[in-house]
């Protein structure tokens, strides 16, 4: 109610003022609007928890803190420190704490009560062994899913809360199998962070890193509801500004621009542009002819090279120095051999703006973006192999030159990224220039008839692309953020439009799932090395993936990086767990399953189908009344059994669409389905799952724990025998 007063009081001073105090009231409107927004996100559950301490008056714990008019504190934020033994206290170690109590609200109702007695005097043994808030814990994890994480503030456990509240500094890995909270409690360790180190990271952000958009659909309400804003979400495939991702690499092609040798690739191709020419360059004007050698080429370059300048920022040393050889040539030609500096000044001038001068420098040393560079390395073997590549990576990365704008990979931004380092900037005015150059040959090119008119709009539409519009378009925005045009932008969105921004705090979710090149990029991101990778090996689905968090941290982090586990399975049940557990023998045999802490009495189970129909058969039959389902289908017949199910099954979708968290049934494939969870599971040809890709015993681990009740497996062909626990059906 307050809040709502100041906000409105705030607006009812209307537009007028200086700029300051507009400026100044947009920002208190601003302040107001996001903390209504807060209080609205939390008004479900506010208060969810009591501490009664020795000799004190007990606490109320809540979704955030809140005081009276007397500045009387009402709730305690779950976030501060005096929450803590909310969440820590045990009998043996009972932080002063003599009860807990967990409320359970409806709306602004208590509808239950579920009470720790940590007084130890009071204690059965039985009751000394019992997890934190128990009945509260397994009431929370028995209802029915959404499509939406929720959060668990009210129930997060002892191990939870030890990472949540980690210290700041430095990388922290959290290994966990599924279901034991990992992205939860990363999502919940980004709202204390904000919390704790409000100053440090509003104004940077925290960046948070998952697998797909439907994973960043399903946990995005889960942070408003934290009580934050600051937050980025994103995917690698968005982190470079300017190019959308639409296309899909083979697996070889995925191994290959992912792996760390790509450093040296992309730094030869940069340096393939700076070639010297085979044959000295004649360059008629007027009545003469200057020549330019390989020497004086050679001599610019490296004059280039030493300004340790990334590639088209380099270029002006090389002009200069090419138009100094040159102008001393003219002035010899000319007869005028003991020029003044200022006029081989203008005579440098005069050359720099001679075309057959111009066409011979963007020979030698052309400006080039990083979106040109990786087309016109994929479009040409001579300069893959020129870069590195030996004949299968070459096989791999083949690609035309693209017509439309279709082609762009995810694992194509963190080369783009590597190249944008090496290239720089290209100075605004000459791109300015390049793109009204660009859309005259467009114009042209649309006049024009004849019969390579389908070529030069090609070409036209390439030198659109090429040269950046979409970067002028970012250079401007970004030059008019740095002269504070835009005070409206939030941190996470001027974060999200500047490739070079440095984040706060970066959390990685499925962070096995990261490519080497892919960590390259996201470190240059977070030089501090402030770090939440969570994420677990036993899952690693990409074939450009790690397999040990060592490999892929100790370039970066050297020894220093902390690891902790979380070993409870919070989602799948023990019946299920078991059928996983069998999988993740194949996976790799030191690997431990998490402990589950649910029983659900209904065993997994199998059946041999006839093909698609029958399939979409099961399904309509296996909808959980009120819950959501998943089928779990291979890559290779996901177009195939998407179809045979969605024609079927009424409100089925078939792939991570937009409106697929929503659907009551969904059909995906795991890559797709990775993160998520949902009451029933079936998959569907799993033996073709374990075959399809050289991690498919990890990916048909990944599915079958995906269900927090239910599992059955359908299968054409003979059932893997790893999956011989499951009933026949
Ligand atoms: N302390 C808790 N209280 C209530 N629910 C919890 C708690 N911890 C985890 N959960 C629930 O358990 C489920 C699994 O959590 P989450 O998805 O974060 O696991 P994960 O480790 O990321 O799994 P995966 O590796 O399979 O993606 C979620 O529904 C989450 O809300």
């Amino acid at each position: 109610m307050r809040t709502r007063e100041q906000l409105n009081g705030v607006l009812a001073q209307g537009g007028g003022g200086t700029h300051q105090n507009r400026s100044e009231r947009d920002s208190f409107a601003g302040m107001y609007a996001e903390r209504l927004a807060r209080l609205w996100a939390v008004e479900n559950g506010l208060c969810f928890g009591r501490l009664d301490l020795a000799g004190e008056s007990p606490h109320y714990i809540g979704r955030l803190g809140l005081s009276d008019d007397d500045q009387t504190r009402l709730l305690i934020d779950w976030r501060a420190p005096v929450a803590q033994p909310f969440y820590r206290a045990t009998p043996a170690v009972p932080m002063g704490v003599t009860r807990r109590r967990h409320l359970q609200t409806k709306g602004r109702q208590v509808v239950g009560v579920d009470d720790d007695l940590l007084d130890l005097d009071r204690l059965t043994e039985a009751d000394r062994a019992t997890l934190n808030g128990e009945a509260a814990l397994l009431a929370a994890l028995d209802a029915k899913r959404t499509g939406r994480m929720r959060d668990i503030v009210a129930t997060i456990q002892a191990e939870q809360d030890r990472v949540i509240r980690s210290d700041l500094n430095g990388v922290l890995v959290v290994q966990g199998g599924p279901g034991t909270g990992k992205t939860v409690v990363a999502l919940h360790r980004a709202a204390y962070l904000l919390y704790t180190h409000r100053d440090r990271l509003a104004r940077r952000g925290v960046l948070i890193v998952g697998p797909n958009l439907t994973f960043l659909r399903y946990i995005e309400q889960v942070l408003p509801s934290l009580g934050e804003t600051d937050v980025l979400l994103s995917t690698v495939a968005e982190m470079y500004p300017g190019v959308t991702v639409t296309a899909r690499d083979t697996a070889e092609a995925a191994a290959v621009k992912g792996s760390l040798r790509m450093v040296d690739v992309v730094a030869r191709a940069v340096r393939d542009r700076q070639r010297l020419p085979r044959q000295p360059i004649d360059i008629k004007i007027g009545g003469y002819t200057l020549r330019l050698d390989q020497r004086t080429c050679e001599a610019a370059r490296n004059r280039a090279a030493r300004s340790n300048r990334p590639h088209n920022e380099a270029r002006v040393v090389f002009v200069r120095h090419v138009l100094g050889a040159l102008a001393r040539q003219a002035a010899k030609a000319l007869g005028r051999g003991m020029l003044e500096e200022a006029d081989l000044d203008d005579l440098r001038e005069d050359l720099r703006t001679e075309p057959a001068v111009k066409t011979a420098l963007n020979r030698l040393w052309p400006y080039v973006t990083p979106q040109r560079l990786l087309i016109g390395l994929y479009a040409s073997r001579e300069r893959m192999s020129y870069a590195g590549l030996n004949a299968a990576e070459q096989d791999a990365l083949y690609r035309e030159v693209p017509r439309g704008g279709d082609h762009w990979t995810e694992a194509d931004v963190p080369l783009l990224d590597e190249a944008a380092e090496l290239l720089g900037e290209i100075d605004a005015g000459v791109l300015r220039a390049a793109a009204l150059h660009a859309e005259e040959e467009l114009a042209a090119a649309r006049r024009a008839e004849e019969a390579d008119r389908d070529s030069e709009l090609t070409y036209a539409r390439e030198v659109l692309e090429l040269t950046g519009m979409s970067d002028i378009m970012d250079a401007e925005r970004l030059a008019a953020r740095h002269r504070g045009d835009d005070v409206h932008l939030t941190t996470a969105e001027r974060a999200a439009a500047d490739r070079t921004w440095a984040y706060g705090h970066i959390i990685v979710d499925e962070a096995q799932e990261l490519s080497a090149m892919a960590w390259r990029m996201l470190m240059r991101k977070i030089p501090t090395r402030s770090m939440t990778i969570v994420g677990d090996i036993a899952q690693t689905g990409s074939v450009a993936g790690t397999a040990s968090w060592g490999q892929v941290l100790d370039p970066y982090a050297g020894g220093r990086w902390r690891e902790e586990t979380l070993t409870v399975n919070y989602r799948t049940p023990v019946e299920l767990m078991a059928v996983a557990a069998d999988v993740l023998k194949l996976v790799g045999p030191g690997l431990k399953a998490p402990e589950s802490v649910r029983e659900t009495g209904e065993p997994p189970w199998a059946r041999r189908i006839s093909g698609p129909g029958e399939l979409a058969r099961v399904v309509g039959e296996e909808i959980v009344q009120d819950g959501r389902l998943v089928v779990i289908v291979p890559v290779s017949r996901a177009a195939e059994l998407g179809r045979a199910i969605t024609s079927s099954v009424p409100g089925a979708v078939a792939g991570p669409t937009a409106g697929a968290l929503e659907a009551p049934v969904l059909v995906l494939t795991v890559t797709e389905a990775k993160g998520l969870e949902f009451d029933g599971v079936l998959v569907a040809e799993p033996g073709e799952i374990l075959a399809e890709s050289p991690r498919g015993a990890s990916d048909l681990y990944v599915a079958l724990t995906r269900a927090t009740r239910r599992l059955g497996v359908l299968h054409t062909g003979d059932l893997p025998a790893v999956l011989s626990r499951c009933e026949n059906s």
